[in-house]
């Protein structure tokens, strides 16, 4: 039976462990609260993240990491982007030898403006054969009503990637497989910026003409990056893509989404942290962003404006009207 470790018990590291489960792997979910572990273990409801959802007896939850890492063979890592470097440092020596490492996260690092797979094959030292990344459009509480849904696991040993999507397909969830790591990552993590946008956009009462543009313009600059970073632009049309942006951009599930649409309706950055109770990673990534756009020398007028609302506290109207009035461009450029 495959082994899975998911090194994150929050609302995507629970409802993936139940989408390994029901693909039949035995699955070890680790988080940092003995308690939390105990209770899920107890009850099978993990009440803090996914409340009111069974989950499958095949996982078991620990607080101790060298438990959930032993002999698995392949480890999730699921914990807020800009907690992993820390974590992994700790994990590392307790990895199962060969173990594949797959990413669930949709971030990029503050301050080195890596991806998280690059943070991973330089903190755990392994080469990128052994890293995979996993994303799309997946809200975790869909997921775990077992909703149908698509998913691309990307890394660039397209074996290793065909590996991790036996191990998690299931009847709900179908995984494809990608060689574009770079591009995936990409797609989850600017995603997150625009789903804010857009929660912004929403919030300040405009309307659909006004979501599909920032949607629209928001996947042009997305690609924009990624060609500039030699991704393959057809993944930014794909599940890492465009299939990404349209869940975030649509549903009041969405953590960015309605972080944005609470900054729009007017709450303070501390108002809208405090009513936040889960991981928003644009909050932080959508400057590690703009700071890639700039490292490759690529416009991103919306990340820019994102960035300049939420950490230096330009209201929306103004940002808006800034946006609007930049010069004229042809489209494609
Ligand atoms: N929730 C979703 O629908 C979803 C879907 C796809 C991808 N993701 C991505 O998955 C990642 C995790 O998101 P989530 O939704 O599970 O977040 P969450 O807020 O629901 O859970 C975060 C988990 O990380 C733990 N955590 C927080 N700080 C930590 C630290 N310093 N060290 C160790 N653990 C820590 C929390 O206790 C919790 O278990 C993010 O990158 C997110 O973008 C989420
Ligand atoms: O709740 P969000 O905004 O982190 O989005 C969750 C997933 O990434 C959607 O695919």
């Amino acid at each position: 039976m495959t082994k899975a470790a998911v090194f994150g018990n929050g609302s995507w590291g629970t409802a993936f462990a139940m989408v390994l489960a029901d693909a039949g792997c035995e699955v070890s979910l680790w988080g940092r609260r003995a308690e939390l572990a105990k209770e899920i273990n107890a009850t099978r409801v993990n009440p803090d993240y996914l409340p009111g959802v069974e989950l499958p007896a095949a996982i078991t939850a620990t607080a101790d990491p060298a438990e959930a890492a032993h002999d698995a063979d392949f480890t999730v890592l699921v914990v807020p982007s800009q907690t992993l470097r820390g974590n992994l440092a700790a994990w590392a020596p307790m990895l199962a030898p060969d173990t594949v490492l797959v990413s669930l996260m949709k971030g990029v690092e503050l301050g080195t403006a890596k991806r998280m797979s690059e943070v991973i094959t330089e903190v755990a030292d392994v080469p990128a054969e052994r890293v995979a990344v996993l994303t799309g459009p997946n809200l975790a509480k869909e997921i775990a009503a077992r909703q149908p849904a698509a998913a691309v696991v990307a890394c660039v040993d397209e074996t290793v990637a065909q590996r991790i999507q036996t191990a998690c397909m299931t009847p709900y969830f179908r995984p494809y497989t990608n060689t574009d790591v770079v591009g995936c990552e990409l797609g989850g993590a600017v995603k997150n910026v625009i789903g804010l946008a857009v929660g912004i956009a929403n919030g300040m009462g405009l309307g659909d003409n006004s979501k599909a543009t920032l949607i629209t313009r928001g996947l042009a600059e997305t690609t924009r990056l990624g060609l500039a970073m030699g991704a393959d632009p057809l993944t930014f049309s794909g599940l890492a893509g465009l299939g990404d942006l349209v869940a975030t951009c649509s549903s009041p599930l969405s953590r960015n989404n309605t972080f944005g649409t609470n900054l729009g309706r007017g709450m303070t950055l501390q108002e809208t942290i405090a009513a936040t109770k889960q991981t928003a990673e644009g909050v932080k990534s959508c400057e590690s962003v703009l700071d890639l756009g700039r490292r490759h020398g690529v416009d991103m007028p919306i990340t820019e404006t994102v960035v300049s609302i939420v950490h230096d506290g330009k209201p929306p109207i103004v940002a808006l009207k800034e946006l609007m009035s930049r010069s004229a461009k042809a489209e494609r450029r």
